[in-house]
């Protein structure tokens, strides 16, 4: 169970994973936040992967891929995902209430410029949302303004995330975390599991 991110992520992950040798057939792929437009809409990830992953890894079952569903309210939209992840656990045989760690394999964030990650933006009160797997947002500060997201509790019992920054501005990123600035990325906590960035830059 992978779980993919927006943005500049969207590019690595198109060319990265279809190199993997692996058994497409036993993946699911679902989205640590989704922009609230149709499929089509060129702000949409769900709609980007759909272009740039999914022509390359012909043996992958689109349907394992969760979509959001973007036609009923962003409430509406947070909740069914969340239903929707939890049968996927349900499917595989485990009680989504009772996973300490391994809540997913492995979830691939990004990071804006402003430390936000996910749809998890600084300042925000979705950063406070605590009983739920995935909220949503109606004033994200970037654009566009409605989203859905996965929230702490569900990104923090990963196995594995690795959080993929591009950019000198990223990395220094890294540098504000080091000096204690609070910012979204900074409380991706997955005690237990493996945390890792990766960076193409190094700021010293
Ligand atoms: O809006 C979003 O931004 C972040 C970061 O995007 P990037 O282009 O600066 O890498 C992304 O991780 C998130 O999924 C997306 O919805």
């Amino acid at each position: 169970m992978l779980g993919v991110s927006g943005g500049s992520v969207i590019d690595v992950l198109a060319e990265g994973l279809p190199t993997l040798n692996t058994d497409w057939k036993s993946w699911r792929i679902f989205l640590c936040d989704e922009r609230l437009v149709p499929a089509d809409d060129p702000e949409s990830t769900y709609g980007a992967y759909v272009q740039k992953l999914l022509p390359k890894i012909p043996e992958f079952p689109p349907d394992n891929f969760l979509q959001a569903n973007v036609s009923v309210s962003s409430e509406e939209s947070a909740k069914d995902y969340e239903q929707r992840l939890r049968e996927l656990w349900e499917a595989a045989g485990t009680n989504p209430n009772q996973v300490p760690y391994g809540m997913s394999d492995c979830l691939i964030l990004g990071v804006g410029p402003d430390g936000h990650t996910c749809s998890l933006f600084p300042d925000h009160s979705v950063l406070e949302v605590k009983d739920s797997w995935v909220t949503y947002i109606e004033d994200s500060p970037k654009p566009p303004p409605k989203r859905i997201t996965l929230t702490y509790p569900f990104i923090n019992k990963a196995t594995h995330v690795i959080v993929l920054a591009k950019g000198e501005q990223k990395a220094q990123i890294v540098k504000n975390l080091q000096k204690g600035v609070d910012l979204p990325i900074g409380r991706v906590n997955n005690p237990g599991g493996r945390l890792e960035w990766i960076l193409d830059h190094l700021v010293v």
